[in-house]
């Protein structure tokens, strides 16, 4: 007999057909630094200036001539230099300009000596160490010239790349509008939070994660709420969803129950391009095109929508806003600390937690009970414990591939 797990597509190969189709947006528009977090850049950036914009002190010292130097000699101080205020005034031969770090380098300096190598005498300062031509001089755009690319287009604006922006003055940044997305959950089940529970119901916690996520990437979410398991209401959401978004997304009734619509849905009205991947959780998730829109179709059991969203979802999202800087999870090795039980056939995410070993390795044990609708296993946890399709039993002490989590499933 086969096992029932034969004929299902690897992640990488479903990850392959599905970006392979997608082509990136390219609509723009121009926002206000201040409102660009998140955002992601349409073109290239390059810089209107350099950095620093002019010569200036690394150090709180003097600033002096070398050819005034000789044994003995005592500096008399004949000014200032600050930061935001240059050194105009006449400086006489054989002085020295007492200079802070960030002024303006005055002009015939050619070193600036830090205060803790010179010695207030009667009258100046002496020099207590040997001093070398351009020594704490931070010079124009040592750091940038003016005209250079400094973002790539399809870069997130987040901490590392405003304050570049910012400190070369650019106070507009053209920006790809947000992708639109339209998210629903099925299952005649779902309670909304803040609701009492009848008999069989649940609360609906996948609209909860879905929409959390989008909005960490930057997404406009359009939320379209529970959907019955009803063919009709299902027809009804698909082409809501379709004519106001480009990416929707839906989860559960992906399966093959008598209440899973979700596929035959996106035949009726779109084309797949695969259903059932051998990874675990997550194996029933659907992906096709509507008439407008890209579909995503995750399975009900929270935690296989969690990791259907972070592995294939977000993907699809950094390549539709053509981001250069996309968010590979990434790999490491970690020694197991425990036996991590798994059955050969589908890759297998387990939610594990990393620490460090008394010999300084990193170590990673599991978050208890992995089963797809045990969601408690993703709030104790830090990383995914990555185990190969094939393979069986983690043994104690063997050595296995860990992502650390992103920040899309980080507080
Ligand atoms: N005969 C088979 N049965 C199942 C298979 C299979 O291969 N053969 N696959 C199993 C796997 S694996 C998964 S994963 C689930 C996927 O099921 P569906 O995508 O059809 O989702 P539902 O049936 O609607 O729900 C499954 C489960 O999750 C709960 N759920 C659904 N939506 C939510 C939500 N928004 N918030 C919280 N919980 C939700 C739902 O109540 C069910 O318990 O199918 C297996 N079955
Ligand atoms: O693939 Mo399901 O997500 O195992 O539970
Ligand atoms: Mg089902």
């Amino acid at each position: 007999m086969e096992p029932f797990t034969a004929g299902l597509i690897s992640l990488e190969d479903a990850q392959q057909k599905m970006l392979q189709q997608l082509t990136p947006i390219s609509d723009s528009l121009s926002v206000s630094l201040f409102e660009a977090a998140g955002r992601i850049t349409a073109k290239p950036v390059t810089s209107p200036l350099d950095v620093p914009p002019f010569d200036n002190s690394a150090m709180d010292g003097y600033a002096l001539r070398l050819s005034d130097i000789s044994p003995e000699h005592v500096f008399p101080v004949a000014g200032k230099a600050f930061a935001g205020a240059p050194f105009n005034g006449e400086w006489p031969a054989g002085s020295v300009i007492r200079i802070m770090t960030g002024a303006p380098i005055p002009a015939g300096c050619d070193a600036v000596v830090m205060q803790e190598q010179t010695e207030q005498r009667a009258g100046g300062i002496a020099l207590t160490a040997a001093v070398t031509p351009g020594q704490n001089i931070r010079r124009i755009g040592e750091d940038i010239q003016a005209g250079k690319q400094v973002l790539e287009a399809g870069v997130r604006l987040g901490a590392a790349e405003l304050p570049l922006l910012a400190s070369l003055g650019i106070a507009e940044v053209s920006v790809l509008r947000k992708l639109r997305v339209a998210i629903f959950s099925t299952g005649d089940e779902l309670q909304a939070v803040g609701q009492p529970l009848a008999d069989g119901q649940i609360y609906d916690t996948n609209r909860f994660t879905v929409s959390l996520m989008l909005n960490k990437l930057g997404c406009e979410v359009i939320d379209l709420g529970v959907i019955a398991d009803d063919p009709e209401a299902l027809r009804q959401a698909f082409s809501e969803a379709d004519r106001q978004a480009d990416v929707v997304i839906s989860t559960g009734g992906v399966s093959v129950g008598e209440a899973d619509f979700t596929k035959a849905m996106l035949e009726e009205l779109g084309v797949i391009t695969f259903w059932k991947l051998a990874m675990k959780p997550g194996k029933p998730f659907a992906f096709g095109r509507l008439a407008n829109s890209w579909f995503c179709g995750l399975p009900g059991n929270p935690v296989s929508a969690t990791v259907t969203f972070y592995q294939l979802v977000q993907p699809l999202l950094a390549t539709l806003t053509g981001q250069t800087t996309r968010i590979m999870p990434l790999r490491q090795r970690a020694r197991a600390i425990q036996r991590l039980k798994k059955s050969p056939g589908r890759l297998d995410f387990q939610r594990g937690i990393l620490s460090r070993g008394e010999d300084g390795v990193l170590e990673v044990r599991s978050t208890g009970a992995q089963g797809s609708h045990v969601f408690s296993s993703f709030a104790l946890a830090d990383c995914f414990i990555v185990l190969d399709r094939d393979r069986a039993d983690v043994e104690p002490g063997e050595w296995v591939e860990v992502e650390v989590f992103n920040s899309l499933l980080e507080g």
